[in-house]
């Protein structure tokens, strides 16, 4: 069956918004939407109106492949690997998130965990935003998908809490009972998180440990996020936090700010901002709240 996710509205003709595209990837149950949902807390987002909303929150959930029916009846008996890279649509995830970041409108699937399938009567709609949180665990394992990222946080919460989480949640919220969960859970989702997940890992710009406990990884992100906007709303671009973001924060060499240019050419703002963010970035890794690795992948503008 094939359905039309988007329906091609841009925010206007004039303004077309292309945001901030951050991925946020982590094992199962490691905390990704709680820390989304934090972050969207702490921004004063989580109770506007979604039409209106600065920060959204997407989940890789929604871009699962349809099952065949064959595939259906191995899932109802835990038979069917959700932790697989194929059974994600990557050219749909792809399409969208290329959408997205075009500035449109677009509409998705909200997923049912009880019965395996993507629920189309119940369509998200996702607004043109200034920043959108792309959450899952394997958003970093698609390398198209993951060069579409201006920012990428991997959240890393040890396997044992993961599980402990995992067990109850699937339980109460996604209608499973105990024996499939843990065998599920050992088929399935701790080899493919060992195979496909964690060594995503290494492609992360932040890695929060211990997860939405973080409160302090939370505040800087949320803090870079707002300095992201403010300074938006003063240059109506994402020219500046591209040039802040593709900063070499010397963290592991004495901290010294690079990317001159970006100093020289942005407003005072956007100079107070950068030598915020470097020196909690110095600050934070040394306390080991969050640990930065120097923003190689991220694209350049
Ligand atoms: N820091 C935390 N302390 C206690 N429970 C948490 C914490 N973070 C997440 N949880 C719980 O663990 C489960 C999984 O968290 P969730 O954010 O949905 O993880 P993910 O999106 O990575 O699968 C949820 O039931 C959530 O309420
Ligand atoms: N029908 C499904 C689809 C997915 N899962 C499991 O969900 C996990 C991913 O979601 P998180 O919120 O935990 O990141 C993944 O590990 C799949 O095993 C499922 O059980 N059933």
């Amino acid at each position: 069956m094939e359905h039309n996710l988007h329906n091609g509205d841009t925010a206007g003709k004039d303004e077309v918004k292309s945001p901030f595209l951050i991925g946020v990837a982590g094992g199962t149950a490691s905390g990704k939407s709680t820390v989304c949902k934090k972050i969207m807390e702490q921004l004063g987002q989580a109770e506007m109106d979604h039409t209106q909303r600065q920060v959204v929150a997407i989940s890789q959930d929604s871009f699962y492949r349809e099952l065949t029916a064959a595939e259906k009846l191995k899932a109802q008996k835990g038979l069917f690997n959700f932790d697989h890279p194929d059974a994600f649509n990557e050219e749909l995830m792809f399409d969208t998130l290329q959408l997205i970041l075009k500035g449109h409108k677009v509409k998705i699937p909200s997923y049912d965990y009880r019965t395996n399938s993507l629920d189309f009567e119940n369509m998200l709609v996702i607004y043109p935003a200034d920043v959108v949180l792309f959450e899952g665990i394997l958003v970093f394992y698609f390398p198209k998908i993951r060069d579409l990222f201006h920012m990428k946080l991997f959240v890393d919460t040890d396997s044992d809490t993961r599980l402990a989480r995992r067990v109850p949640r699937d339980i109460n919220e996604r209608g499973r009972d105990l024996d499939a969960v843990l065998t599920q859970y050992m088929t399935f989702v701790k080899p493919a998180f060992e195979e496909f997940c964690s060594p995503t890992k290494k492609f992360a710009d932040v890695i929060i440990p211990r997860g939405a406990d973080n409160t302090v990884a939370i505040d800087l992100i949320v803090q870079h996020i707002r300095d992201f906007l403010n300074n938006r709303s003063c240059h109506g671009s994402t020219g500046n936090m591209a040039l802040y973001m593709n900063l070499d924060l010397g963290v592991a060499d004495g901290g010294a700010l690079a990317g001159g240019d970006a100093v020289a050419s942005g407003s005072s703002n956007t100079y107070n901002a950068i030598r915020r963010f470097s020196t909690l970035c110095k600050e934070l890794t040394m306390k080991g709240n969050v640990f930065f690795e120097t923003n190689k992948n991220l694209p350049h503008h």
